[in-house]
């Protein structure tokens, strides 16, 4: 067997954006292209849910309520950890990221890490739909991908290999 997830997303698939307010300016543009790129790939804008943290570092709780209530296909977790003058930096992007590959294992939701993690200003803004893509439009299709991987392996139980 082999299983591979398609870039259209399955009718009737439900998504939640999970975005941080801190660095909102560029965090806003990661969502539009989230938004943008998964409609554009076929799912229903009235099927995504959008829900906002005061940081990144809150990311993971607010993901892992929205993927017990068991209404999503997938979570988009978006946000921009930019390195600042100490080592905060590190104590908020490695929690942030390790809490959304746990909610992810735990719930068994697809969690996309679209959060930045950058050391300047200007990576952060290349990597908000300019020279470097947009990392949200990134997240929303490879939780298309993992929506249709995961739907074939689930319907393949039982099926000789
Ligand atoms: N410096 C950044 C933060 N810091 C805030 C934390 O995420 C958190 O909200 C606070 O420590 C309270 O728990 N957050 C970002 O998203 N990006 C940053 O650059
Ligand atoms: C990632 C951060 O928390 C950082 O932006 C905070 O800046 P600083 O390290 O100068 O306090």
């Amino acid at each position: 067997m082999q299983f591979e997830g398609s870039l259209v997303a399955p009718d009737g698939s439900r998504f939640a954006i999970v975005a941080s307010r801190f660095n909102d300016a560029i965090v806003r543009r990661l969502v539009d292209g989230a938004q943008e790129a998964l409609v554009r790939h076929g799912a229903d804008a009235d099927l995504i849910d959008t829900a906002w943290a005061p940081g990144a570092f809150e990311l993971p709780l607010v993901a892992n309520r929205l993927a017990a209530t068991g209404r999503y296909d997938a979570i988009l977790c978006l946000g921009a950890v930019i390195r600042g003058a100490t080592a905060h930096f590190e104590y908020v992007s490695g929690p942030v990221a390790s809490g959304c590959a746990r909610v992810m294992m735990d719930t068994g939701v697809p969690v996309m890490f679209g959060v930045l993690t950058v050391d300047t200003l200007d990576q952060a803004w290349e990597r908000a739909g300019t020279k470097a893509g947009n990392k949200g439009a990134e997240a929303a299709a490879g939780a298309i991908e993992m929506v249709h991987l995961l739907r074939s392996i689930d319907a393949s139980e039982g099926q000789p290999s």
